[in-house]
Parts: C-alpha cells; structure tokens; sequence
C-alpha cells in the first residue's frame, strides 16, 4: 500500500498539487485520472521520488519516502517496476536481453538463473518466442509486454505505468490492461497508473483518483465512476458522444426495470 498525506508541491511559487490524500491499496489496479495539466504527472514523480513535495507524506506500507537516507532509498527502488509512455526499451539489445537487464544490475543470481527468471517473465506476457528478436522488429503492443516482463523482472511490490496504452490502438490496449490488470492481482502489487483512456478507466479502474487543477476531486471505483454526481467527473468522463450515448442507454435500462 501507498499512502499520500497532505502532498503539496508548487514551482516558482505556483501551487500544482495541493493537499492531495489518498491510499493506493496492493492487489489492486489504481489509476490516477484528470484533464491535460491537472497535475498527475507532478504527482506520479513525487511518489516515486524524482520530485519533492514541500508538504506532506509519502508512505510505502509504512516507510516514508520524504524522511529516508540514501541506503534505504536504495532498496525502495528495488521494490518499483516502471512502464513508461514510450516503452524505453534498448534498441541494441535482445527482447531477452532487455528483461535481463535489471537483473543484471540488481541481482545476484548466477547468469543461468537470471536467465531462466527473464525467460519466465517474457513467458507470462506470452513473448517467449520473441527473446531474440530485437525492438525494432516488433509492434509496438509487443515492446510494451516487453517493458511489463522487463517491470516485473526484480518481483516489485510496487509498480508505476505512466500513460501505458498511448500510441496504441483500442484492442491492444485492452490486452495490455489486462495484463497489468491480472499480474497487479496475482502478485498482489500495489499498481498505479496515470492514464486518460476511458477504456482503462471502465475496465480495469478498481480504484480512482481523479484530480483537477491540482486538488483530489473525486474518489472512487470504476462501478461508481458510470453514476458518479460530481460535475467536474462527469464533464471529464463524458466528454465523448460515445459515453455519453452509453450512459444514457444504461439509465433507460435501469428505468425499465
Ligand atoms: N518542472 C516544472 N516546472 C514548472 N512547472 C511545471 C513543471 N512540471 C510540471 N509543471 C506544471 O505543473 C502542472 C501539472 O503538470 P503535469 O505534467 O503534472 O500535468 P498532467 O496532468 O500530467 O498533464 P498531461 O496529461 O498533459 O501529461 C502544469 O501546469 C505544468 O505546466
């Protein structure tokens, strides 16, 4: 579990995150949500740490970020996995050679057994085959499963996925959704991803943080989003013809029964 108490950060003076509370549980898929420049990104690189927030906690199951020395900030990060928009993987190396590389870094398993663990992981996002293909000669739904066997190689307990289905078309995203989705619950992660794809929102949202202009708005679940009150969410939402259309429907059905 991740919890967030009382972050605030501003730059130059111009507050972006103000007061934002919030636990992002383990075994769930929790998304952070909101308008271009609301302020998730800010937020995502406060809790891994690559920004300070000038108030607040961050606490991983307990240990505060905001108060750690260099040492045991060391060993949290061995804890992250990280998907990035872009998958960032390494052109010059192999697909089995990309999941290998933060074993190679972190661990002190023989060559043999880092092996076999990047092996299991590109298994699990049904890639085996591929560990001697190279990035560039695969599509890009293949080099995002590429960066989950890649994330989840060191057994994080926690892992970040910023924008993770942009570039991508509709189904493949779901398949990439699903994937988090499913390893978030069989490894029991604490997942949280900033997204804006509604598809993402509607099938894998177990838990919702939705942020405008810097503060939390709305909290809740991806059954509670589709008949949420709040205006702000719902413009957010709503905003495609197609939901809105969807929405509608659902209502009409729930009229006649
Ligand atoms: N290093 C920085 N210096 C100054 N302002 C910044 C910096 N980083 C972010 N901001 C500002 O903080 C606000 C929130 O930005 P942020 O990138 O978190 O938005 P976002 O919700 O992730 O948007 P998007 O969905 O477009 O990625 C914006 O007004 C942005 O200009």
């Amino acid at each position: 579990m991740i919890q967030l108490k009382s972050i605030c950060k501003s730059f130059e003076g111009r507050m972006v995150l103000e007061n934002i509370d919030f636990s992002f549980d383990s075994g769930k898929t929790n998304l952070i949500i909101g308008q271009s420049g609301s302020g998730k990104t800010v937020l995502m690189k406060c809790i891994v740490g690559l920004l300070t927030p000038e108030c607040g906690e961050i606490l991983y199951d307990g240990r505060n970020l905001l108060e750690m020395g260099k040492k045991e900030k060391k060993a949290l990060r061995r804890e992250m996995g990280m998907i990035f928009q872009s998958a960032a993987l390494f052109d010059s190396l192999s697909v089995l050679e990309n999941v290998m590389f933060p074993l190679d870094m972190f661990s002190n398993d023989t060559y043999r057994d880092r092996v076999k663990r990047a092996q299991f992981c590109l298994d699990r996002v049904n890639l085996l085959d591929a560990q001697s293909k190279y990035p560039g000669e695969i599509s890009g739904g293949m080099q995002k499963r590429v960066a989950i066997a890649r994330a989840i190689a060191l057994q994080p307990r926690y892992l970040f996925c910023d924008e993770p289905n942009s570039g991508l078309d509709p189904k493949t995203s779901l398949v990439i959704d699903e994937l988090i989705h499913s390893i978030t619950t069989e490894y029991k992660i604490t997942t949280i991803i900033n997204t804006h794809d509604m598809n993402s929102v509607m099938g894998i949202g177990d838990s919702i943080l939705y942020i405008y202009q810097g503060h939390k708005e709305w909290e809740g679940t991806k059954d509670e989003v589709f008949n949420a009150t709040n205006e702000r969410l719902n413009n957010f939402i709503f905003a495609s013809d197609l939901l809105q259309k969807v929405k509608k429907e659902e209502n009409n059905k729930a009229q006649k029964l």
